[in-house]
């Protein structure tokens, strides 16, 4: 960070992937970081950096390297020094991170659901319907729900997906809530409530990270941090963490509450979605015992068939 505070000097430089859903979640954070320190628009500067997993299209992602296909670009900026800070979807983060970095800030958590595109509910959906996704949860919870359903691979940005739908390649596909209404296209979609569909860790929430020696950078980032959606977000990332969950691993999670009190729910499931199990916890921000024994009672209650897609204690 720039400690020369004269006025027009640039105080912050924020990485982020140049995807539009990304660059959006970095105008967000720039607005709030300049509302939180009276910066001018020009004192926050967005770095776009071309992540591989927007390179790679048409394999799903934990095929060709799992989620540090969106980070590497962006920690190797970081840590040179040649931006500050990097914008991330917190539900695109690997699990585990670089001793060198830390999470300065969470933003308020947006819509947390998984919305539903060409279909009205879950069960609405056509019988023997073609479902797009490449999220291993989405197409876990879908053929547990939906057996009858068929599940393409479905991946790009927020665009191509939609695209991709448009263009017949599939009847319904599944986008977060979140990053349709950061893209103002909210009304493609049919949230679908957690009572019945449980989203993924981390969903909904913009997660900035910098180099956890740089002070500097570290407390004006502080200043825009939401308390309530960092006690969410790291006891979801603890459950990860307990489980060994990869890519590659169908695991949802939401955790909600207020007051004191946190209540997690979640489920882990079987490749095609033939098993199930479902587990709930409550516990108090910070106290992250509970999540470790529903991570560890999840996977005592799994069969092998879920088991096998999970690598605790690592
Ligand atoms: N893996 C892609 C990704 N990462 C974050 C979001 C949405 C925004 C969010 O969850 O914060 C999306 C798109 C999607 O799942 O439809």
């Amino acid at each position: 960070m720039n400690s020369n505070a004269q006025s027009g000097a640039v105080m912050m430089r924020l990485g982020t992937r140049n995807s539009p859903l990304a660059m959006a979640q970095a105008v967000e954070t720039k607005t709030r970081l300049c509302a939180a320190h009276g910066w001018s628009e020009d004192q926050v500067e967005l770095v776009p950096v071309m992540a591989s997993g927007d390179k790679v299209l048409d394999r799903p992602l934990a095929e060709i390297g799992g989620k540090a296909l969106w980070t590497k670009e962006l920690d190797v900026w970081l840590a040179e020094g040649r931006i500050d800070a990097s914008v991330h979807s917190a539900k695109d983060v690997e699990t585990i991170r670089p001793n060198q970095f830390h999470f300065a800030s969470f933003l308020p958590r947006a819509d947390r659901r998984d919305a539903l595109v060409g279909a009205q509910s879950i069960a609405a959906i056509a019988p023997g319907a073609i479902v797009g996704t490449s999220a291993p949860r989405r197409a876990s919870q879908l053929l547990n729900l939906r057996p009858d359903c068929k599940v393409v691979t479905f991946r790009g940005n927020v665009a191509t997906r939609l695209g991709k739908l448009e263009a017949g390649e599939a009847d319904v596909t599944f986008l977060a809530a979140a990053g349709l209404e950061r893209l103002g296209q909210s009304d493609l979609g049919n949230p679908l409530e957690p009572d019945g569909w449980i989203p993924a860790a981390a969903q909904g929430v913009i997660a900035l990270e910098c180099r956890a020696s740089d002070a500097e950078t570290t407390t004006a980032l502080a200043a825009i941090d939401h308390a309530q959606t960092r006690a969410e977000i790291e006891a979801e990332r603890a459950l990860l963490a307990r489980l060994g969950g990869t890519c590659h691993s169908p695991v949802a999670v939401l955790c909600e509450g207020g007051g004191g009190s946190l209540f997690m729910r979640a489920a882990l499931f079987s490749a095609h979605g033939g098993e199930r199990v479902d587990g709930i916890a409550e516990f108090t921000p910070g106290d992250h015992g509970p999540v470790e024994a529903l991570a560890d009672d999840l996977l005592t209650r799994s069969g092998e068939a879920i088991r096998q897609l999970f690598n605790p204690g690592q």
